[in-house]
């Protein structure tokens, strides 16, 4: 790993994907990197061994480069690591790997063996760091018993898919209050209640349990199509509130006469019980001797990044079903404004455009509930000639961060 120097806002690393076993050494990019001083960000130059790719080379962009030897505990000490304490003095930090398809951005934030330490993705090593660390204050105060709430689901054009509850589609929605809320489908029950449940999140209290449901959850994501997968985890505390949010029952103002439901009041009703779980929770956290409850750490595993194009740019891309380039359509308006938000925030711009879609919605929040925390995104990028274009599409984005 070759490391530089300063802090911006958003950090971003290069990772060099590993060859796979049918990929042969021969025909690989190459790529040098360089600071100008210790201080400095480094710039990465890039040309590909053979064929007619342009040699380019960036601004000092990047923190740091992983090599293709590096694993993914070297990352997670890189990346993640120096984020613990933030988080446990209840900051909020986000992580994203961006880049194009097969070149490592799931091996990075979920991992793939699950058996060997070192090769857990960045979420997994943070949670089992943050559990030592959570056992050790639970150990401290026998009246607090800290954990993770986690929750996993995947993005889809305007909907999430809830990974925790056999892939529930979920509407994403701004509330009154600005923030953005991602709920399941409104039930009508008996005695004229309606459930609304939100995105669930499954309260863990060790790390194994937190690992298998992972695991368990991540099988249900769609297959076939480069999607978007965010694994949030929260720190919480085993006291009602903040555990039960997953049913929340609602009393509707006038009962429904015939099975239909008045909209506008279960609206209200829906809003008003948001409000009341909002400040229970609120309560909690003010009330608990633990400083980093409420914490927050998401990992973002964006979709491929060949779908990403800048106005006058051209990516080939293989031959497309209808509904194929509809989503593709779909996955660049995300990657675009992500971009965008990133650059605005990391500029501090007073307005930024969290509302053009509804991945830069959901992350509105983390952006902004940074409360001292730290937010960085892996550049991963494969090595072969033959993925040139795509791979300098990448370096291309992350150096905006
Ligand atoms: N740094 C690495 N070391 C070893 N193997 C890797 C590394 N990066 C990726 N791989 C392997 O390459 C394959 C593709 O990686 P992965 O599924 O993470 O790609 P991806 O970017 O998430 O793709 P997609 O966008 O299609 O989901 C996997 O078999 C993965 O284990």
């Amino acid at each position: 790993m070759l490391a530089g120097g300063s802090q911006p806002k958003l950090s971003v690393y290069v990772r060099w994907r590993r060859l796979t076993e049918s990929e042969s050494t021969d025909g690989l990019i190459d790529h040098r990197s360089r600071a100008v001083n210790t201080e400095s960000l480094l710039s990465v130059s890039v040309k590909p061994s053979e064929g007619n790719g342009r040699p380019w080379t960036s601004p000092p962009a990047y923190k740091a480069i992983f090599s293709r030897d590096d694993d993914n505990a070297t990352v997670y000490d890189d990346t993640v690591a120096p984020a613990i304490p933030q988080v446990l003095a209840g900051g909020s930090c986000n992580f994203f790997a961006y880049g194009h398809s097969g070149s490592g951005k799931t091996h990075t934030i979920i991992g793939y063996d699950f058996e060997r330490d070192r090769s857990l993705g960045l979420c997994l090593a943070s949670s089992r760091k943050l559990f030592e660390a959570l056992d050790s204050l639970n150990q401290a105060d026998s009246e607090i018993r800290l954990g993770i709430g986690f929750s996993l689901f995947e993005l889809r054009k305007n909907t999430a898919f809830d990974l925790l509850n056999g892939r529930t589609e979920c509407h994403i929605r701004q509330g009154p209050d600005g923030r953005t809320h991602i709920r399941g489908q409104t039930e009508l029950l008996e005695g004229g209640k309606v459930r609304v449940r939100p995105l669930s999140q499954r309260a863990c209290w060790t790390f194994e349990f937190l690992r298998d449901e992972l695991i368990r959850s991540f099988g249900r994501r769609a297959v076939g199509w480069s999607s978007l997968k965010i694994v949030n985890e929260q720190l919480v505390e085993a006291r009602d509130a903040l555990i039960d949010r997953e049913s929340e029952l609602v009393p509707v103002g006038k009962r429904a006469t015939d099975d239909r439901i008045d909209e506008a009041e279960a609206k209200k009703a829906e809003c008003e019980t948001r409000v009341a779980a909002a400040e229970s929770i609120n309560a909690i956290l003010r009330s608990s001797r633990a400083k980093c409850l409420g914490a927050k750490t998401v990992f973002v595993d964006l979709a491929g990044s060949e779908y990403h194009q800048e106005k006058g740019t051209q990516v080939a891309l293989m031959r497309q079903t209808p509904q194929e380039r509809q989503e593709g359509r779909r996955i660049n308006t995300d990657l675009l404004a992500l971009k965008e938000v990133i650059r605005a925030w990391s500029s501090n711009q007073p307005r930024i455009p969290f509302r053009s879609s509804p991945l830069t919605m959901v992350l509105r929040e983390h952006f902004l509930g940074g409360g001292g925390g730290t937010s960085a995104m892996i550049v991963t990028v494969s090595p072969t000639n033959h993925q040139y274009s795509a791979m300098l599409n990448s370096l291309k984005y992350g150096r905006y961060g």
